[in-house]
């Protein structure tokens, strides 16, 4: 993840990154969410989220919005991260997913099993089809132009699936609370309408910029700093009021 990254040494309110057609910065603004830090820290690692209701969006959630410069129906997204293990071209052992935008805030993808994602002989990791799954999900980010990152993911594994395999992945967004992003989706093998293999349902949590300059690791934030298209990529995120 090589976000908007000078944004370390900026205060938390606005983060700016290189224009990509010029050295003139330009404030990227996250969807409104919370400038509240992670507290996932020592001290509040414990608590607990209700594990089966909270992928269950509650009565009061709204309908997810497709944002009016979302990626047209049928379009490509491309990475958001050349290294990402779900989707960067530069990932030599990653899934190398090809997402595509849907018609609403939905999308599809296709995953080819390599030898290098076995679990058992011959089959794919379910720890594997779970990340492509995850990673299907996180890229409907780019439909509703916000930044948001797993926060809990449930996947069932229905049918096996051999090495060799193209998995065809579709997920949604299916509702939305405060920067709870409630999402779902499916992996069917055989075509697109085959049956289904995996499914998951997923929360995913609107976070800032600042969520990955504040924890990703130095060596990797300053090459996105360097990188004009990883910040032309997180601009594609901006939100504009
Ligand atoms: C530039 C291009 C980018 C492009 C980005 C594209 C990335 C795609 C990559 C694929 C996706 C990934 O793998 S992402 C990587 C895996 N995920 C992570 O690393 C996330 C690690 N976790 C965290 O950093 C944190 O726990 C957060 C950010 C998720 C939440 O912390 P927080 O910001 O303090 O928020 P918090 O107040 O705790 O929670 C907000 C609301 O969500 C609920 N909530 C939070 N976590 C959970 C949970 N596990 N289960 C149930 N509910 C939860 C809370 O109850 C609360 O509900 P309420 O009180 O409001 O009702």
């Amino acid at each position: 993840m090589r976000p908007a990254c000078h944004a370390r040494t900026r205060p938390r309110t606005g983060v700016r990154v290189p224009s990509s057609s010029s050295a003139v910065n330009s404030a990227v603004r996250s969807a409104h969410v919370s400038t509240a830090r992670p507290r996932n820290t020592p001290e509040t690692s414990g608590r607990h989220h209700p594990p089966k209701t909270s992928l269950t969006p509650p009565p009061g959630a709204g309908a997810a919005v497709r944002h009016p410069d979302a990626p047209a129906p049928g379009e490509l997204l491309g990475s958001h991260y050349g290294q990402c293990f779900g989707c960067g071209a530069d990932q030599a052992h990653g899934l190398h997913l090809e997402i595509r935008a849907g018609e609403g805030v939905d999308v599809t993808a296709e995953f080819r099993v390599r030898p290098v994602h076995q679990g058992a002989p011959g089959l794919a990791h379910g720890g594997v089809l779970s990340t492509a799954l995850d990673e299907t999900m996180g890229s409907l980010c780019w439909l509703m132009h916000t930044i948001m990152v797993t926060g809990r993911l449930e996947t069932d594994f229905v049918r096996p699936v051999p090495v060799d395999t193209v998995l065809h992945l579709s997920a949604t967004a299916s509702a939305v609370q405060g920067r709870k992003v409630f999402t779902r989706a499916t992996g069917r093998i055989g075509g697109p309408d085959g049956p289904v293999a995996v499914r998951a349902e997923a929360l995913f949590i609107k976070v800032q910029v600042e969520h990955f300059t504040d924890h990703g690791r130095d060596e990797e934030i300053k090459a996105a700093m360097a990188d004009p298209d990883q910040v032309r990529r997180a601009r594609a995120f901006e939100v504009n009021p």
